[in-house]
Parts: structure tokens; C-alpha cells; sequence
């Protein structure tokens, strides 16, 4: 472990091109130890891939979710910010609704956006415009409010909600800003929540199990979170809003920046587009590059219960400890040059990669983020086989994550 080694992620250069920053930290010093400065907290930085994804995602007892994943402390031990077998059953109330049958189940659903919203490209008489959006971020967002189970026109709402609340919870400029716009978004999802005790009212159900949903209720995890149970109780109020809290947070920025990104990548450099559409067979592998050599998420923070001990050193009680996903994702000791984007990195290799994270909170939206791209691709090749780069927009302002505000196309 070095301390004298420089690595800012809120600098120009880390917050520009993050994958040679933060694969630089990794090279000099896979456990790195970040000091207080300007404000921001002591915290050390984990690059390794073995280690973050075998030491401590897999449920290291020490290193704690409670407490957020954030820098700093954020709302804490409730729904998914739990550790342990609680943990284990709270996500088992979503995890049933994502069985592999039951995502692709969403195909017909993503296929009609996405269809939908080429549509609209194509009717753009110019044959430009801002690839997000006009397409990355509306798809992702209207699949949320499918999911959670509100009307599709709601999804403007939901990509602001969820942009403002991702930059209060890792920036926090004001203590105390998350939760005035909680009380600006828990309203909408109160409601979402007695429209649904209603239903069962009127149907006379008032032991609702998961039988009901697709019957009395609509099937989508509001309601399904309304009649599951967790360690044999229901789910308070606070749980099934931070059920809607994670999708919301979680799921559209991550997934408009992993289709902004994918299709930067293969625009850049049009040799990638043109054997992408002579070999559609590449899409997975092309969706799993962009995953690993552009992480949506950089990075994520667990928070030790006690005193222990890393590399040697003694790491204090309450220690914040940056796992490094897009330092782990080029770690040579896994990836063959790992600094290069390729296309056709062999699936099992490329698959690697950490951007869900790994372990016990590993990503339960993965499975549905990777369909959306699929379908994304799969479409754009068929239908806007003639997509040009014009230019990329400003990076997105909450440092932790990775992507863009626009990306300017053009097509024939
Ligand atoms: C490309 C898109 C996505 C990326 C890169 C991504 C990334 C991640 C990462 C890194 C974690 C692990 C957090 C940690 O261990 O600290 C996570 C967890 C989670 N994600 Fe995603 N996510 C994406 C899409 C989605 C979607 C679409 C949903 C919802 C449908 C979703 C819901 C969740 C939930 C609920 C968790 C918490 C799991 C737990 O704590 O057990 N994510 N995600």
C-alpha cells in the first residue's frame, strides 16, 4: 500500500477518461490508501479483481453494505443496504420476478419501444440527431415505469428523479437534499402502492400471495413487492420504497450509458460497426466488451464493522473501502490487453468483468440491462445499418458513474 501515489477520481483526467486512470491506479498499487483532502473522506482503494470479487463481495462479514455504497454514509439498513441472510431474502422478493423465462418474457415489451422509437428516428427528415436522447435514455426509462408499474408517460419524471437523486447520493452538496426530493418522489410510488391495496380490496383478497399478480393485481414488482413476504412478515412501507428507490436509481442511467457507450464504441471505429453487421453473431460479445471497457459504475463503497487488517496494514472501524470495477476490469492478470476494445473477446473472458459487481449484491437488473442492448443492437444494425458519428456530448456530473449527456448520429 502507497499513499503517495496520485489518483484524484474527481480530477479532469480520472473523470475523462476513467479507464486509464483508474487502470494506472491498479498497476501501481492495487490497494491504495486515499486520504482526507478538499472536504472528502479518508477511504482506500481496491483494484484487484480477485480480491474484490473473492475477499469481499462474496459476503466478507467485515466489509458492510449498511451503510450505503456510496463515499459517505447514506440511508442505511433498510431493503437492499442490509447484509447477511436478511439481506438474502430481501432480495429474494425481486430476484423471483427476474428468472431468466420471466426477462425474456420482456422481449415483445423492449422490442415495441425500441421499434417505436426508431420509428421516430427514421421520421427525422435531416437524418440526425442525439443518440440519447432520442433513443438510450427513453428506452431504459419507460422499461422502469413498466417495471415498477407506472404509466410509461411518467418516464421523464423518473429519469430526472433518478439523475438527481444518483448526484445527491454521491456528491451530497447539501446534507439533507436527498431528502427533500424523496418527498417530492414518495408520493408518486404511495400511490402506485394504494392503488394496488384497492384492488385488493374490492376483490376481497386481504391475504394477497403471488397468485394474485397477472390476476387481481398487475404483474410488475410494485405489486409484487406488496405481496411478498420477508422472513415470513410483510414488507413495511420503507422497504418497498427503497425496492423503487434501487430500480430507480440503479437501472436507467446505468443502461442509457451502457447502450450510449456500446454505440460509441463500434461508431468510432466503423470497421467494429461493419463486422458487427456482417457477423450479428458478435452482439453479446460486443455488449459484454462495452460492459467491461466502459463500466457505467466505476466504482462502489462498503464500510468495515470493526478494526482488520489489508495487505499488512490496520484498516480503523467504520473505514470506507472503494472497490475499484473499472480498475478490476483491466487487470491483465484477466483480461488479455485489457486496454484494448475488442469486439470479439471471447465471451467467458469478456463475462468477467465486474460492472454488475459480483457476490451477494450482484446486480439482480443485469439480466434485463444486457437484453436491452441486445435488442438495441439487433435493431439499429437492421434498421439504421448507415449510422455515422458526428460527435459526443459533456460527461454525466456524478463522478462514480460513466457516461455521456449526448452523442450526436447521423443516418441514411
Ligand atoms: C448496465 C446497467 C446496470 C449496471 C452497470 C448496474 C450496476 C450495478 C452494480 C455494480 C451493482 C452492485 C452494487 C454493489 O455491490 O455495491 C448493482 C446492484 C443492483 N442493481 Fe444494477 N446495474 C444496472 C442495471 C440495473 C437494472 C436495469 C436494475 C433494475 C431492474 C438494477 C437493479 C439493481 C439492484 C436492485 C441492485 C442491488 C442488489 C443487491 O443489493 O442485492 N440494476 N447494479
Amino acid at each position: 500500500m502507497a499513499s503517495d501515489i496520485h489518483f484524484d477520481p474527481f480530477e479532469e483526467d480520472a473523470l475523462a477518461d476513467p479507464g486509464a486512470a483508474y487502470g494506472a491506479l491498479r498497476a501501481a498499487c492495487p490497494f491504495h490508501h486515499q486520504p482526507a483532502q478538499a472536504g472528502r473522506p479518508d477511504y482506500y482503494v481496491l483494484s484487484d479483481h480477485a480480491e474484490i470479487k473473492t475477499d469481499i463481495l462474496q459476503g466478507n462479514p467485515i466489509w458492510s453494505f449498511r451503510f450505503g455504497n456510496a463515499m459517505k454514509d447514506s440511508i442505511s439498513d433498510v431493503g437492499f443496504k442490509t447484509d447477511g441472510d436478511f439481506h438474502a431474502a430481501f432480495r429474494m422478493v425481486v430476484q423471483r420476478g427476474l428468472t431468466p423465462p420471466m426477462v425474456k418474457a420482456w422481449r415483445p415489451k423492449i422490442e415495441a419501444i425500441v421499434d417505436e422509437l426508431l420509428d421516430a428516428m427514421l421520421a427525422i427528415p435531416d437524418g440526425q440527431g442525439d443518440f440519447y436522447s432520442l433513443f438510450a435514455l427513453p428506452l431504459p426509462a419507460r422499461m422502469m415505469c413498466r417495471m415498477l408499474g407506472a404509466p410509461e408517460a411518467d418516464y421523464q419524471n423518473y429519469k430526472r428523479w433518478s439523475d438527481t437523486l444518483q448526484f445527491l447520493t454521491f456528491e451530497d452538496p447539501e446534507p439533507g437534499s436527498y431528502e427533500v426530493v424523496l418527498r417530492e418522489i414518495y408520493p408518486h410510488f404511495t400511490t402506485l402502492i394504494e392503488q394496488r391495496q384497492a384492488l385488493l380490496a374490492a376483490a376481497g383478497v386481504d391475504d394477497p400471495d403471488l397468485s394474485h399478480l397477472g390476476a387481481v393485481l398487475p404483474d410488475d414488482f410494485m405489486s409484487r413487492a406488496l405481496v411478498s413476504r420477508v422472513e415470513g412478515r410483510r414488507l413495511t412501507h420503507e422497504e418497498m420504497l427503497n425496492i423503487c428507490l434501487a430500480f430507480l436509481t440503479g437501472g436507467q442511467e446505468t443502461t442509457t450509458n451502457l447502450i450510449g457507450h456500446l454505440l460509441r464504441r463500434l461508431l468510432e471505429a466503423p470497421e467494429r460497426w461493419e463486422q458487427l453487421k456482417a457477423d450479428p453473431s458478435l452482439i453479446d460479445n460486443a455488449v459484454e466488451e462495452s460492459l467491461r471497457f466502459d463500466p457505467p459504475v466505476l466504482a462502489h463503497f462498503r464500510t468495515s464493522l470493526s478494526e482488520t487488517q489489508m495487505h499488512g496494514h490496520d484498516i480503523p472501524e467504520r473505514a470506507k473501502l472503494m472497490f475499484s470495477i473499472c480498475g478490476a476490469n483491466r487487470d491483465p492478470a484477466v483480461f488479455e490487453a485489457p486496454d484494448e476494445f475488442r469486439i470479439d473477446r471471447p465471451l467467458p473472458e469478456a463475462r468477467q468483468h465486474l460492472s454488475f459487481g459480483s457476490g451477494v449484491h450482484l446486480c439482480l437488473g443485469a439480466p434485463v440491462a444486457r437484453l436491452e442492448a441486445r435488442i438495441a443492437l439487433e435493431r439499429l444494425i437492421e434498421r439504421l445499418p448507415n449510422l455515422r458519428l458526428l460527435g459526443l456530448g459533456g460527461r454525466v456530473r456524478t463522478w462514480m458513474y460513466w457516461g455521456h449527456t449526448g452523442l450526436d448520429v447521423a443516418w441514411s
